[in-house]
């Protein structure tokens, strides 16, 4: 693989994209495309974006890169020199010209939502392994599957990675054979051109809630809401969860781009609306305990998915997630009987795990990390077992998503008996304080409140309150395998790991 001069600035240029281009020789041709000094390798073209040092220009010039792009001139005649008016979209067009634009040897499939990418993700994953015979990549939030060996299996860094790395990834899928892929788009790879001049065979909107507000995210929620629906202006399939916020602005941005008969709605049977629109699919719960989740389906005829489905994890918005996965992968050609089995037997690590233990009631271990999580996962619980303790542990993560704080504080008051509250992330910032803030916003006639900062310890100390009926959820973090402290990623053995070794001495 090379990148050519000459592709360069006509591809930059036909997208109003180039500034001036000082280069040694029209022969001039690049050997790798990258976007980190400490990764450049010889011949390789940089890409100076982001919080850019001019030190990490010299470093990847000594480590081998002859020419670089970047908004300004970084006073390097050596080098040739790209200057563009947006680094973020002239990268995400070489990267898919470096990579052979790999997306259009795959069926593309992506997520967007403030909840349920990684959940619907996985179950979608799950049901095209079968339909594809394992030719299915995945980019998650928690993991990337570009294969079916292990090593081609390994965590991801962001929930949309970067363009250089989304091209990449997708390339060694294709090379690894894979037809189809899965992946969530989060409203930042929008904000921040990650995905520009991708197009998806099918895109699914799930829901809006205001998080990701804030100085290093979003500015507004207007504009956070505008990031999402561009996933549906780059489909060509669009399936929209008709619960949702917002439902007006989300169908009509899909209607401007889509024909009508390539936009499917989906709702629970009479639910609530935003606006009355026709349902092309929907779904009502025949079993919704913490044991037995189990739904019926009815589609119009342009999908053959009616029936029953098991789904293998509790709570009921896992039923609408299923619900989109279900109809996505009918779309890219699962059958019904890939899509009962995909979502009786698919699990989602960190996402609704439960242990069951002697005498101190059940642990669940689950991602929740916002309001709409937090109260759709809690009011769950309480409902299906009224009599027994709701008993949370949660913080808060510090220098990002700050109105979380108030968000936990009112779904915990709203459901929970008993709030330990702990460490989660903090960052810069300390978890205390955090914790105060969050404490702040609990009515305490409601919720009996501990601090307890040792996130172990404050797990140890919830399971240990908990009776024989109790609910213990250990939230926000599933599997993370780190605390993110004092810009640091401190090692942390996982709300997993953590509650079974503390089960192992009950
Ligand atoms: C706001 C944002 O998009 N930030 C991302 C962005 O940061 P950045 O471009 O400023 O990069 P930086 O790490 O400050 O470094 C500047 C540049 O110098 C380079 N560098 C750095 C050091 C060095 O020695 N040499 C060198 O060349 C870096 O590779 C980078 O290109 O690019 C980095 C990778 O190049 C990302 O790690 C970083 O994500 C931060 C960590 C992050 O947490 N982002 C969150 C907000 C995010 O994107 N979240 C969404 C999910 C949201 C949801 O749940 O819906 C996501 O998609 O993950
Ligand atoms: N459709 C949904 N509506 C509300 N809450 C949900 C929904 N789906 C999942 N959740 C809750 O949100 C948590 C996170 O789910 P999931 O990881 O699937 O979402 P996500 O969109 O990938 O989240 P994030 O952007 O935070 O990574 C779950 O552990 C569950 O508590």
């Amino acid at each position: 693989m090379a990148l050519k001069i000459a592709e360069i600035t006509t591809l930059l240029k036909e997208h109003a994209l180039l500034e001036s281009v000082t280069v040694a020789n029209e022969q001039t041709q690049f050997a790798g495309v990258e976007y980190d000094s400490r990764a450049v390798t010889d011949n390789d073209l940089f890409f100076c974006k982001g919080n850019f040092k001019p030190a990490y220009l010299t470093s990847a010039q000594q480590n081998g890169a002859t020419g670089y792009v970047a908004e300004h001139s970084m006073d390097n005649d050596e080098m040739t020199a790209i200057i563009v008016n947006d680094v973020q979209k002239a990268m995400a067009l070489l990267g898919a010209a470096f990579y052979d634009y790999p997306q259009n040897q795959l069926f593309t499939i992506a997520y967007t939502g403030t909840k349920g990418k990684t959940t619907s993700a996985y179950f979608t994953h799950q049901i095209l392994q079968q339909s594809t015979a394992d030719k299915t990549a995945l980019f998650s939030t928690i993991d990337t599957v570009v294969g079916n060996q292990p090593d081609q299996r390994f965590k991801s860094h962001l929930t949309t990675p970067e363009s250089l790395d989304i091209f990449k990834n997708m390339r060694a899928a294709v090379d690894n054979g894979m037809t189809h892929l899965v992946m969530e788009v989060s409203s930042q790879a929008y904000k921040k051109n990650r995905v520009y001049g991708l197009h998806f065979d099918v895109g699914i909107f799930l829901n809006i809630s205001p998080d990701h507000i804030g100085p290093n995210e979003h500015p507004t929620f207007a504009d956070y809401l505008h990031c999402k629906e561009q996933l549906l202006v780059n489909s060509t399939v669009c399936i929209i969860d008709a619960q949702t916020d917002y439902l007006n602005d989300v169908y009509q941005t899909a209607k401007a781009t889509s024909q009508p008969s390539d936009i499917y709605l989906f709702a629970r049977r009479n639910a609530p609306m935003q606006l009355a629109l026709p349902i092309d699919v929907e779904f009502v719960s025949t079993s919704d305990t913490l044991n037995d989740n189990e739904i019926e389906v009815t589609a119009d005829d342009r999908l053959s998915l009616a029936g029953h489905y098991q789904i293998a994890i509790a709570g009921d918005y896992n039923e609408a997630n299923a619900t989109a996965a279900a109809i996505a992968a009918n779309i890219a050609g699962a059958d019904r009987a890939q899509i009962a089995n995909g979502l009786a037997h698919v699990l989602i690590p960190g996402r609704m795990e439960s242990y069951r233990s002697h005498s101190h009631g059940t642990v669940y271990v689950d991602y929740a990390h916002n309001y709409a999580s937090m109260h759709a996962l809690l009011s769950f619980l309480k409902r299906e077992n009224p009599t027994g303790k709701v008993i949370v542990v949660v913080g808060s993560p510090g220098n990002k998503g700050e109105d979380r704080r108030e968000g936990f504080g009112q779904a915990l008051t709203e459901s929970a008996d008993v709030a330990f509250l702990t460490t989660d992330d903090p960052a810069f910032e300390d978890p205390k304080t955090i914790a105060m803030e969050i404490d702040a916003h609990i009515d305490h006639h409601q919720v009996q409140v501990h601090m307890v900062m040792d996130r172990e310890q404050a797990i140890a100390d919830a399971i240990q309150m908990a009776g024989p009926n109790d609910m213990v959820v250990v939230a926000g973090k599933g599997r993370d395998p780190y605390q993110k402290i004092n810009g640091v990623d401190v090692p942390y053995a996982t709300d997993s790991v953590v509650v079974k070794n503390i089960l192992k001495g009950f």
